[in-house]
C-alpha cells in the first residue's frame, strides 16, 4: 500500500451525515493539511480512514487486517495526556510495538526519534512529569518510531510553542521529503501554507478544495467557509498569510 485512498467516504453519526462522498488520494512524497472550521469533521475522517469509526465508501487503510494497519500507518489522536508514570523513553518505544525487527533497530529509531523531537535529555524523566506541549513531543516522537510510510496527526502542533510547531512542521515535511505520506489537521492556516505541499478543506459536511494552498485559500472560501477575510502574500521569505477580520 502507498499512501492513503479514500473513495466516497462518508460517515453519519447519530442519524447525521459528518460529510459525505469525500474521495482523495495522498501519494508518497506529500504533506497535506487537512483544515477546516471547527466541527467541519477532521477528526471524523482521520478516524474513519484508519478503520476507528463505521463508514461508508472505501478507505485502502482501513481495509487492511489491524497488524498490518499498524505497520502501515502512525496515528496521533488529539487527546494528549499520558496517563502512565512511565519514562518518555519508554512512551516512545511503545511505537515500535508493530515490529519485530530486533532490538537495535528499535533502540534506532527510539534514539533518531527523540533526537528529531528535541527530547533525548528528557528520555529518563518520567512522562507525567513533562508540560503539556513536551508531552505532545513525546506522542509526536512514539508516531515516528513507528516508521511507517503514513504518519497522521490530528492537530499536532496545539499548544506548541511557535519554535515547536515550525520544527515539527519541519519534521513533517522533511518525512515527506524522504517519501513518507504526512496528513496532518491544522487550525494555523499560517503554517499550514507554509508547510504543506497540498491542502484539504473540509466544510459544510464535503470536500470542499483540495490541492496547492493559494489555490484553496481563494478569498471567496475563507469568507464562505471560516467567516474570514486574510491576505496572502508572496515575500521573499516565502508565503505568509495574516488573518484581518471575522466577516460574519
Ligand atoms: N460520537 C458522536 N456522535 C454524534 N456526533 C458526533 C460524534 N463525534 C463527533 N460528532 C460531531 O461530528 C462533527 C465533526 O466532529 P469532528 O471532531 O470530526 O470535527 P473537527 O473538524 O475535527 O473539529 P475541531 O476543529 O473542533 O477539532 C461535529 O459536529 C461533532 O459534534
Amino acid at each position: 500500500m502507498t499512501g492513503l485512498t479514500l473513495s466516497n467516504l462518508t460517515v453519519r453519526l447519530q442519524g447525521r451525515a459528518v460529510f459525505e462522498d469525500v474521495s482523495l488520494h495522498i501519494g508518497a512524497g506529500e504533506c497535506v493539511g487537512l483544515i477546516g472550521p471547527n466541527g467541519a469533521g477532521k477528526t471524523t475522517l482521520m478516524r474513519a480512514a484508519l478503520g476507528l469509526l463505521p463508514h461508508e465508501g472505501h478507505s485502502s487503510l482501513s481495509a487492511l487486517p489491524a497488524s498490518e494497519r499498524a505497520r502501515q500507518a502512525a496515528w496521533m489522536p488529539q487527546a494528549r495526556e499520558i496517563a502512565w508514570p512511565v519514562t518518555v523513553e519508554t512512551v516512545v518505544s511503545l511505537g515500535r510495538m508493530p515490529h519485530r525487527d530486533g532490538p537495535t533497530r528499535d533502540r534506532e529509531a527510539v534514539d533518531a526519534a527523540l533526537r528529531e523531537m528535541e527530547l533525548t535529555a528528557m528520555r529518563d524523566r518520567p512522562a507525567t512529569q513533562l508540560s503539556g506541549g513536551e508531552q505532545a513531543r513525546v506522542l509526536i516522537a512514539r508516531a515516528l518510531a513507528q516508521d511507517t510510510p503514513l504518519l497522521m496527526a490530528d492537530e499536532p502542533i496545539a499548544g506548541l510553542d511557535p519554535a515547536h510547531q515550525m520544527a515539527t512542521m519541519e519534521t513533517f515535511e522533511r518525512l515527506a521529503g524522504q517519501g513518507k505520506s504526512v496528513l496532518v489537521s491544522l487550525h494555523d492556516l499560517g503554517l499550514a501554507v507554509r508547510h504543506c505541499t497540498r491542502l484539504v478543506l473540509l466544510g459544510q459536511g464535503r470536500l470542499v478544495a483540495d490541492g496547492p494552498p493559494q489555490e484553496v485559500l481563494t478569498p471567496a472560501r475563507l469568507a464562505e467557509v471560516f467567516g474570514i477575510r486574510a491576505i496572502f502574500e508572496q515575500t521573499e521569505n516565502g508565503l505568509v498569510y495574516q488573518p484581518l477580520e471575522v466577516i460574519r
